[in-house]
């Protein structure tokens, strides 16, 4: 008679996430049919495509949140199917696009919540979980308001506060579902900062967005969903091209990596051609 499950044997040498048509059916609907998503440490990955192509569910499936009807998910060479609860939380954080908030909570007690996959049930936080819920508030820059109520900040602020919570779980991927979605722009390039910081620290970071001049800007690779499956993996200067931007989002538009190494993305937002810009709405 076995007596509980057996640790899983993880692959060094594996990808820290590989996902191969992946299927998911919600309530008799094929939502996803051959999402492919790779995840590898130190590297930032977007996840883009148009509204309702599936992004969030590919997320949540790879993340052990949705199972998946069919294909293959493995985290560093373990199948998902093997991984539960405590394991999964100590491989990937996933911060959701929306959260409840709740009332008199504070970013400090939030962030601790976060800690929890490496605290015993009903055992109390030790020394290095203090230690790692400061780091994580630090890292996300939330110190300065970590004795605020959740309910009391901004927008930009409570996304801050939602990465230092994934981040307190001290997992090597962090997954972040459209976290820039309501803010401004210097709030923006804040989570941007911080996102891209995280790799250099050596963390993998998933990110689902729709702002491709903001996935081209920071990501490594891009992945584009499209009608429930993934078209295109790769360099954003390689992926985002004229002809994808036209064929997925049905916009004329293009990328320009500058000299600089900065990015641009050029919109043709009201179908017009400019003289020169080369873009041709058939207009
Ligand atoms: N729980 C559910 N029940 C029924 N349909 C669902 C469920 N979750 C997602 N869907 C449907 O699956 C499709 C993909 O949804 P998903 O949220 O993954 O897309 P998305 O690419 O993240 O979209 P968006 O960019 O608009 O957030 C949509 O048509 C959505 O309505």
């Amino acid at each position: 008679m076995a007596f509980g499950r057996q640790a899983p044997v993880f692959d060094a040498g594996a990808p820290l996430l590989e996902a191969r048509d992946v299927a998911v059916e919600i309530g008799g609907k094929q939502i996803l049919h051959g999402a492919d998503l790779r995840v590898d440490a130190g590297k930032l990955i977007a996840v883009v495509g148009p509204n309702g192509a599936g992004k969030s569910t590919l997320a949540r499936a790879v993340a052990g949140l949705q199972r998946p009807s069919g294909g293959s998910v493995r985290w560093s060479g373990v199948e998902i199917g093997e991984l539960r609860g405590r394991a999964l939380a100590q491989l990937r954080a996933f911060v959701p696009q929306r959260s409840r908030v709740p009332d008199g909570v504070s970013v400090r007690e939030a962030v601790r919540i976060g800690r929890s996959p490496h605290v015993k049930p009903l055992g109390r936080l030790m020394r290095a979980d203090h230690e790692a819920v400061e780091r994580a508030m630090e890292r996300a820059g939330v110190l300065q308001f970590a004795e605020r109520h959740l309910t009391t900040l901004s927008g930009g602020e409570l996304q801050r506060v939602q990465i230092a919570v994934g981040l307190a779980q001290e997992a090597p991927v962090l997954m972040a579902d459209e976290p820039t979605s309501h803010l401004d722009l210097g709030a923006t390039a804040t989570l941007a900062k911080l996102l891209r910081g995280l790799t250099a620290d050596g963390l993998a970071v998933v990110l689902v967005v729709h702002d491709l001049s903001l996935a081209a800007a920071v990501a490594d690779t891009v992945v584009v969903i499209a009608d429930g499956r993934s078209v295109a993996s790769g360099p954003p200067s390689e992926v985002l091209v004229r002809e994808r931007l036209h064929e997925v989002w049905h916009v004329d538009a293009a990328l320009e990596q500058r000299d600089d190494g900065h990015t641009a993305l050029h919109i043709a937002w009201l179908g017009r051609r400019e003289p020169d810009s080369g873009f041709d709405t058939g207009a």
